[in-house]
């Protein structure tokens, strides 16, 4: 479990302050995957860096396991960090070692046993599929392979949290989804707590189940991905949504929207889960007094459970409509009005 209690942190750059992060208040609980996402300068590597203190924050308070890093002595400080493991955007592997040293590393400088060591660095090579590159240096590596060395890395010491600093953003897009597979894999087999940091709504819509919205240093929305997915409430949310929804609404439907004199008539209707493949606008249909157009749809998988959005023009009383809206505000999606978003 990770907790972060009004943490701030105030770079001094010259005569300039940058506070990068503003009293930030987040709590990941033990077993999760969860994303903090932001643009460029928003505070994300700073955020993950005071986790495990490569980044002193200025002030309130970091704790891994309920322990506060800054509390400890040097030697407990050790042990702590070695519950916390880290992999980098550009992998920060020892070129001039090989693949096995690189990985037995931290296991070295705990002077641990040589068989010890070479037992837990050949479960961990085969655990990220590179056995066979043992020997080899890491510029014979693809970045993906990389990767794969710094993840096992990360777990030579066993560790509980795993911090990954934007893990993929140097990886193609199909290295990409086999690293995220892999955390997955890591999640999922050792309970181990991940927090990523990224600047790519897609990370966070292959694996992650909660996610955070960093914006100029606060935490501007947080949640479960679905409900972040769902209902963004914040423009910058909203934005990193559309980024994987491919739900952009062509321009022709919006100038249907603009031109209607009823303002009430076209909602927006997002599905999810089972719910996806109900027939709900048959139903719809059948039971009101209603017509019901579909102006736009698309569907999209998050975490392969299909994600439905449409939008829809339903001409009839606004009595009626009402009643519809009612209606499918009791199923398990969520309508709103296009209009606030047509701008
Ligand atoms: N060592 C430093 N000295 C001064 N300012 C810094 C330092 N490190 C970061 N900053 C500033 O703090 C703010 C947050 O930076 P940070 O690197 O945490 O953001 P980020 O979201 O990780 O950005 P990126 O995705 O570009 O790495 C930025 O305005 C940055 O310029």
């Amino acid at each position: 479990m990770i907790t972060f209690e009004n943490v701030t942190k105030i770079y001094q750059g010259g005569e300039q302050e940058v506070t990068a992060l503003d009293n930030v208040n987040l709590q990941i609980e033990q077993g999760d995957i969860y994303g903090v996402i932001g643009f460029s300068g928003a505070g994300k590597s700073s955020l993950i860096r005071c986790v495990n203190l490569l980044e002193r924050l200025t002030h309130g308070k970091v704790t891994v396991n309920n322990q506060d890093l800054l509390q400890l002595s040097p030697k407990e400080l050790r042990e702590a960090k070695r519950n916390i493991g880290m992999i980098f955007q550009h992998f920060n592997l020892l070129d001039s070692k090989t693949v096995f040293t690189n990985v037995a590393m931290p296991l070295i400088l705990m002077k641990k046993p040589k068989e010890e060591v070479k037992n837990r660095v050949d479960e961990l090579l085969d655990f990220v599929g590179l056995r066979d590159k043992a020997d080899n240096y890491p510029d014979q590596l693809s970045g993906g392979q990389k990767q794969r060395v710094g993840i096992a890395r990360a777990l030579a010491t066993q560790p509980s949290v795993l911090l990954c600093d934007e893990a993929t953003s140097a990886l193609d897009p199909q290295t990409t989804n086999a690293i995220l597979n892999l955390l997955k894999k890591i999640n999922q087999e050792y309970n181990i707590t991940i927090l990523i940091i990224t600047h790519e709504m897609g990370v966070i819509r292959e694996i992650c189940d909660k996610v955070a919205v960093l914006e100029q240093g606060r935490i501007v929305e947080s949640g479960s991905v679905f409900d972040v997915f769902a209902r963004p409430k914040t423009a910058v949310a909203r934005n990193f949504v559309r980024s994987v929804m491919h739900d952009d609404i062509p321009e022709s439907v919006y100038q249907l929207i603009r031109a209607q004199e009823e303002t009430n008539q076209i909602y927006r209707i997002v599905f999810f889960g089972e719910s996806t493949g109900d027939p709900l606008l048959s139903q719809i249909a059948k039971r009101f007094h209603v017509e019901v157009n579909v102006l736009f749809g698309s569907i999209t998988e998050l975490q392969e459970i299909p994600f439905g959005n449409l939008i829809i023009q339903f001409k009839g009383e606004v009595k009626e409509i009402n009643r519809v809206i009612m209606y499918i505000n009791q199923q398990n999606v969520t309508i709103k009005e296009v209009l606030e978003d047509v701008g």
